[in-house]
């Protein structure tokens, strides 16, 4: 699966975008270690802070389905600039992906930027910080 394989599965699920309030199409499509692609696209809500971004659709999609190592995520958005995550998803990938691994960014004029999970999120609150609470209910 290359770079352009995977940006164009997340163009795809784009397509598939819930957006009657925004309009605001946005495509993922996450690619796990074992090889298998999951797409995510936005799903708005008349509620509107329930609405569930691309990014962590495709994630979610993916853990329902038994996965949880993931190689590379690709995202898309008819942006002016290739579409930064929103923090939520950077925290909800930060959970699941290595710092190695990797974020095509991109948008709907070809351009595209790739960064790894550390890039995309330094210094995030790990799983093992709330472990390391001594006191925490385990
Ligand atoms: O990286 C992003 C940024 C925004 N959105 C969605 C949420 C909402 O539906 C719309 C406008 O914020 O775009 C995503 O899916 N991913
Ligand atoms: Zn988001």
């Amino acid at each position: 699966m290359t770079k352009d394989e995977l940006i164009s599965l997340a163009k795809q699920a784009r397509e598939r975008a819930y957006i009657p309030y925004s309009k605001f199409g946005v495509g993922a499509a996450v690619l796990t270690k074992s090889g298998n692609v999951y797409q995510g696209c936005n799903i708005e809500n008349a509620a509107y802070p329930v609405t569930c971004c691309a990014e962590r659709t495709a994630i979610f999609q993916a853990i329902a389905n038994g996965e949880k190592e993931f190689a590379e995520i690709a995202v898309v958005a008819n942006t002016e600039r290739p579409v930064p995550p929103c923090g939520s998803c950077r925290q909800v990938m930060a959970e699941f992906f290595t710092p190695e691994a990797v974020i095509h960014i991109s948008n709907m004029h070809g351009n595209s930027k790739s960064i790894t999970m550390e890039e995309l999120l330094p210094f995030s609150f790990q799983p093992d910080d709330l472990f390391s609470d001594e006191g925490a209910a385990k």
